[in-house]
């Protein structure tokens, strides 16, 4: 048996082995010449057909990955990449000697469709495969829409393309994707198959060459699954794209399929939503390279080792919290008031994990969590003594934190980092009252804590650079995305959030009905709704920040207007409903009635409807009709203005944060690109044209007055988004 050597495409093989190893020229850097790698993908297939002493051929990739696909930067530049990549699939399936793939570590996208091309896949019990393009608002395009549904069958392949979902190994074998999974080195495993294959006939093995395989019922099972994948894709273009490719393939010919498949990328390709939703990927990747203005960066700090954790309060958070780090395979310490509560947060803790667990071993993994060495409930802070990280997650009160730093402060090591899941409180104060403010940091999670990908952190004046990189790195192993930001009153999220959730308040004052403004909100793209998401976190929440803050209850200096704090306009509609004991689903009553106190289906409440017209005529407000469009300009071009306010004051290092919190922790239509992108696209003269226009109706509601950040960006000439933070210090002498 001869063995075949590695060699780089394009390399001079004077003495080519009897199994050539063509290394797929996919894997993407930062700079690949997509088109230069794909030419030499094409040069050592053809080489290798071309040369009698070849007899068959493995491809592989490089550094032990098969390959990430194309290079997304490549579909914004106007040469577009990957352009012929579909011929050199079908040129690798058109080969008459057998061609083996050896997927190592990743193979997705443009990578697992070279692969099908190829007559057999070997991959490595580790390997992923996937064609994740839906989620950069494409499909498919090197004809694996036409090849996947042939290979493993309409439902499986719908699945696949559909959500982009990445796969193991050992699901890609059960659903015949690979033909062996190895433990061992890949490659030779797969030489050794390729030597076995040669001179065997190869007409079977080619994808193209097959039907199809029938379902009974597939025009029924179609109509069911385009319902599905619509519903999914909530506004989202690109799934439905992918299933109309897949549906050809399933009624005309290979060829005609590939063309159709052609049609529909296109159309993707040079779609608002592709462009969004690769800049989403990006920005993601981004957020990662943080930087303070104090100069401190992810360069130059480095994250401690986490080997023990302690959660204190386990209500809504701290149980998600808690299960995020078990599932993080960190040890954790879960920390209650007393014994009641502990009991109560122990036995919502576990039902979550076995939940958990109970998915992850529908993916074949396993969750330890029935180990005291893994998961320890305690009502005293003696056990805290030994932990690296603590994170509170006790009532939103800033005495109570306090109480609970300084405590912290006193019992835990020199080296503990102490954490706090605080909304919105100020992190300085937090950590003036312990011995270590450097190590004071805000961890934001968002509910439910172990489902949502979104962590706010939060540094304070004194916060190390140590301390952000080790809570950056804690939010990676919890797979979490991890956003740094400054400090201030509801840091960036929860900042951007009010002028938003306020403006659909005044439209209630105004005439619109909550459904209207949810519809409108959802029908954009959001996932819910204002008002259907302050019954499902709670009225009471917002109720008792604002008594705190005194703006309601019973600290409120007599005489104050019912609309007025401040001077400015305030709506106390919320605070009425919560004095009713509407505090949203918890009590089966808010801005909309559910069938009983902990319902989950919202529907209008008449109750609302003649609450609200009521209230209208108490404070003699003329009823008036609101279109979608002024619902919608209110809510989201004052959260915008908001979010140029936040970087005008360097709470947060670029528009990317700002997206990536929004798209994570809000439920922002991702194929819109976050609220930062989407200002772009709408043009900063047009949002500043119409928060003018609000303002000016609106005297009395600073939150519609433009940003002078933004009216920089649009005196300066509307830059492009990636130019914003290279303006915030230049002088226009156009303001
Ligand atoms: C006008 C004419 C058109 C006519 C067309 C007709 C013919 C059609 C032919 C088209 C061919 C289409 C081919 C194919 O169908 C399309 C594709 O392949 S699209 C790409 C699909 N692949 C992906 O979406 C993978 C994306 N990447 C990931 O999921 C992850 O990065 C990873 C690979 C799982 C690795 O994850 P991690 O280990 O966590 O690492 P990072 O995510 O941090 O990544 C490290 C680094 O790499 C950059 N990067 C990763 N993948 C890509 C990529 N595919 N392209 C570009 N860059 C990539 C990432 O940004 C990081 O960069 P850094 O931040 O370090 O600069
Ligand atoms: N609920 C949300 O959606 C949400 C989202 C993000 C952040 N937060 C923040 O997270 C924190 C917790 O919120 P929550 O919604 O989980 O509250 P919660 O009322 O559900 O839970 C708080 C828990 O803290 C416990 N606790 C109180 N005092 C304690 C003490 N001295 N020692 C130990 N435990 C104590 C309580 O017994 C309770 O179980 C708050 O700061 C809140 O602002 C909440």
């Amino acid at each position: 048996m001869s063995w075949g050597r590695h060699i780089a495409p394009g390399q001079d093989n004077r003495k080519l082995p009897e199994v050539q190893v063509v290394i797929s020229p996919l894997h993407p850097t930062r700079n690949s010449p997509c088109l230069a790698v794909l030419q030499a993908l094409e040069d050592g297939l053809k080489r290798a057909d071309a040369d009698p002493s070849v007899k068959a051929v493995t491809i592989c990739g490089e550094n032990g990955k098969f390959s990430a696909g194309a290079d997304i930067r490549g579909f914004s530049s106007p040469n577009k990449q990957g352009l012929g990549l579909g011929p050199i699939v079908s040129l690798i399936e058109r080969s008459e000697k057998p061609v083996v793939a050896a997927i190592e570590g990743i193979a997705l996208g443009g990578g697992l469709e070279v692969t099908l091309g190829c007559h057999y896949r070997i991959a490595h019990v580790q390997a992923r495969m996937g064609l994740p393009e839906v989620t950069i608002g494409l499909l498919p395009g090197a004809e694996g829409t036409q090849r996947l549904p042939r290979l493993i069958g309409v439902p499986a392949a719908l699945d696949i393309i559909t959500t982009g979902r990445h796969i193991s190994a050992s699901e890609a074998l059960k659903l015949g994707l690979v033909d062996e999974v190895v433990e061992e080195n890949t490659v030779e495993a797969a030489i050794r198959l390729a030597n076995r294959l040669i001179g065997q006939p190869l007409g079977h093995r080619r994808l193209s060459l097959k039907p199809v395989p029938k379902l009974p019922n597939m025009e029924a099972f179609l109509t069911e699954a385009l319902v599905k994948v619509k519903k999914r894709a909530q506004g989202c273009l690109a799934p439905e794209l992918c299933f109309q490719a897949i549906k050809a393939a399933t009624e005309q010919p290979f060829a005609d399929g590939v063309r159709k498949e052609r049609e529909l990328f296109n159309i993707l390709l040079t779609s608002g939503q592709a462009k969004a939703l690769q800049y989403a990927f990006f920005a993601e990747r981004a957020v990662e390279k943080w930087t303070t203005p104090s100069g401190a960066s992810w360069k130059t700090a480095s994250p401690q080792p986490i080997r023990k954790a302690a959660v204190i309060g386990l209500g809504t958070m701290g149980r998600g919290i808690v299960t995020s780090l078990v599932k993080a395979k960190i040890p954790v310490v879960a920390l209650e008031q007393d014994l009641e509560y502990l009991n109560t947060g122990r036995k919502a803790v576990m039902l979550l994990l076995e939940r958990e667990a109970m998915k992850m071993e529908q993916g074949g993994q396993t969750l330890d969590f029935n180990n005291p060495a893994r998961l320890q409930f305690a009502v005293d802070f003696d056990v805290l003594r030994d932990v690296d990280l603590v994170i509170e997650a006790v009532f939103e009160n800033m005495a109570l934190k306090k109480e609970i730093f300084n405590k912290l402060s006193r019992i835990c090591k020199p080296e503990a980092f102490l954490c706090t899941n605080t909304s919105a409180l100020n992190i300085d104060e937090i950590a003036s009252v312990t011995s270590r403010p450097q190590q004071v940091i805000g961890t934001h999670f968002f509910s439910p804590a172990h489902v949502m990908r979104l962590l706010e952190i939060i540094y304070g004046r004194h916060t190390s650079p140590t301390t952000i990189a080790t809570a950056m790195q804690l939010a990676k192993v919890m797979k979490k995305v991890g956003v740094v930001v400054g400090n201030c009153f509801g840091f960036v999220g929860n900042r951007m959030m009010f002028p938003y959730v306020q403006q659909a308040v005044f439209l209630l004052e105004e005439g619109s009905r909550p459904e209207d403004v949810d519809q409108v909100l959802e029908d954009f793209g959001f996932k819910i709704g204002p008002f259907r998401m302050s019954d499902l976190a709670g009225l009471d929440v917002g109720w008792r920040s604002r008594k705190d803050q005194g703006l309601t209850g019973p600290t409120l200096a007599p005489g104050t207007s019912a609309r007025q704090r401040h001077g400015y306009r305030y709506s106390p509609l919320p605070d009425l409903l919560c004095e009713k004991g509407r505090f949203g689903q918890k009590t089966g009553k808010g801005w909309y009635q559910y069938e009983k106190a902990g319902g989950r289906t919202a529907k209008p409440d008449p109750w609302i409807h003649s609450f609200l017209s009521e209230y209208r005529d108490t404070h003699q407000i003329k009823t008036r009709f609101i279109d979608q469009e002024e619902i919608l300009e209110r809510c989201l071009f004052t959260l915008i203005n908001e979010g140029f306010d936040i970087l005008a004051e360097g709470i947060a290092s670029g528009p990317e944060h700002l997206d990536v919190v929004y798209i994570n922790g809000y439920g922002w239509p991702k194929h819109r690109g976050g609220p930062m992108f989407y200002a772009s696209t709408v043009g900063l003269p047009n949002i500043l044209a119409k928060l003018q226009k609000y303002s000016e109706i609106h005297p009395d509601v600073p939150q519609l007055r433009p940003s002078a950040f933004l009216k920089k960006l649009v005196a300066m000439g509307n830059p492009p988004l990636n130019d914003w933070m290279s303006y915030l210090h230049r002088q226009s002498n156009k303001l």
